[in-house]
């Protein structure tokens, strides 16, 4: 891997050392919160705030013990990482991923922080993760241990405390659980309430119209917002993304409304490419049938070497984080990296991608849907309101402009790029809020 001697690396090997916090150049918390701290330096924050917000206000870590259908215990662990809470709840995903770690936990914890805080939503930051391969497990199995994890984390989540939702590996359907699980356990005066546990839900159950497009329907409002400034027109570009679930399907479906064109798709099952463009939808219920992208009939299979190589407009990771690093950065040929996922690109990717002349459009701005559409439906579960598809596209397209205007002016005023601009613009409101609350004592 690349050794990182960016100033976001060296801005956070001085906080850890300062912490005698063990850090590894290569370690994803340690490059994500080196970013955050290079934008506080640029904003002149004051050092407490640095320190602060360094490290997760909590890390909550739970053991499961299930019974799976053969009869067999399995034990499974859990966290809950709640980063910050100065402007509003804890709120981020639960992911559900057999290789999941406490410092990617923690990672996506602090960047759930910064993306409230540059929406403009009244949250901070979590994010939750068990480890477990959800594909490998049965229905049956995988209720279980949705509902002893909710069980588990108890009274460290709560709809005025802490607000999870779906990510990586889960869906509606585990909302659903644990919704159902936390109402059990709420007192009666309060079980209308608890619903507001869980964000993502189904529809029939509290759910929001238009959540579960709503990352992809953000990020397309933001490059409505942000392409025809550098002369991109939305309705005839070429695109290639990695991952084909949630984010990545519905950004497909979207820009290919827009008039855009899929040309290659890298998912967890391999690559496919085709010249003529591949068809969003019809790749869609493939997905949805199959698991995966390979042996979809209307592309040709080809190496991951040669997805990263594919010429194309717009460059979208919609999967993993670090899955763009230097070695992959070198063979991108496009004109903007869009990332749907959250921290897709190494630091040293990103200043490779820049010195090429690629714009880098940062991921706590363009998914930022997810979450502001997650806020709609806490807002509708709180005030027993139905809102309609139309109303959530508008307060959404309002959100994601609103945000993505203010990371260029940011970015303006303090000539840096941009996910230096969007960290520094979500820094400003949380500054602004400690001065005026203050650190307790
Ligand atoms: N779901 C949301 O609302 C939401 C909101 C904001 C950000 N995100 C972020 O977007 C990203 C994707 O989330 P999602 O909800 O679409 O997840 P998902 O589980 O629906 O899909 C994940 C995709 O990643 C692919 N993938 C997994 N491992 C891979 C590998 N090694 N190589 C290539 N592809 C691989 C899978 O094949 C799948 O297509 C994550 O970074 C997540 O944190 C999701």
């Amino acid at each position: 891997m690349d050794k990182c001697d960016t100033p976001a690396c060296q801005s956070a090997r001085e906080i850890f050392e300062e912490l005698e916090e063990y850090y590894d150049d290569h370690n994803l918390y340690f490059q994500t919160i080196g970013s955050v701290l290079e934008a506080a330096s640029l904003l002149e924050m004051p050092h407490q705030l640095k320190l602060i917000l360094s490290q997760p206000k909590n890390e909550v870590m739970v053991h499961c013990p299930v019974q799976m259908d053969d009869g067999t215990w399995q034990l499974f662990k859990g966290y809950r990482v709640q980063h910050n809470n100065v402007l509003g709840p804890y709120k981020g995903g639960i992911r559900y991923h057999e290789e999941v770690k406490l410092d990617e936990v923690k990672t996506l914890a602090l960047l759930m922080t910064m993306k409230c805080a540059l929406a403009r939503l009244p949250y901070g930051g979590a994010k939750g993760a068990l480890k477990i391969n959800p594909r490998s497990v049965s229905q049956k199995e995988l209720e279980r241990v949705t509902r002893r994890l909710t069980a588990a984390l108890g009274n460290n989540i709560g709809p005025d405390y802490d607000i999870p939702a779906p990510d990586v590996g889960t869906n509606a359907q585990t909302m659903a659980w644990m919704a159902d699980t936390y109402i059990n356990f709420a007192e009666s005066s309060t079980k209308v309430t608890a619903r507001g546990i869980v964000t993502g839900k189904p529809l029939e159950f509290g759910g929001s119209a238009g959540r579960e497009k709503a990352t992809g329907q953000g990020l397309v409002y933001v490059l409505e917002t942000l392409l025809p400034g550098i002369g991109i027109d939305l309705s005839a570009q070429s695109f290639s993304l990695i991952g084909y679930g949630n984010v990545g399907s519905w950004t497909a479906r979207l820009l290919q409304a827009k008039g855009s064109e899929l040309r290659a798709v890298l998912d967890h099952t391999g690559a496919i490419f085709s010249e003529a463009g591949i068809n969003a939808e019809k790749l869609a219920t493939y997905v949805q049938e199959t698991g995966g992208v390979t042996g979809y009939p209307d592309a040709q299979k080809i190496s991951e070497d040669e997805f990263y190589s594919t010429p194309v407009d717009l460059f979208i990771p919609a999967a993993l984080e670090q899955m763009v690093d230097l070695e992959h950065a070198k063979k991108i040929q496009c004109r903007v990296l869009v990332e749907a996922a959250n921290a897709p690109t190494t630091p040293n990717a990103e200043r490779h991608l820049l010195d090429k002349g690629i714009e880098v459009l940062p991921a706590i701005l363009c998914n930022a849907g997810g979450v502001t559409v997650s806020y709609f439906e806490w807002k509708q579960n709180r005030q027993s309101e139905t809102w309609d598809e139309t109303l959530v596209d508008k307060r959404l397209k309002k959100v994601m402009r609103r945000s993505a205007e203010l990371v260029l002016e940011t970015a303006v005023e303090l000539d840096c790029n941009m996910r230096m601009a969007s960290y520094a613009a979500a820094l400003k409101r949380i500054g602004k809020v400690y001065a005026m609350r203050g650190v307790f004592p």
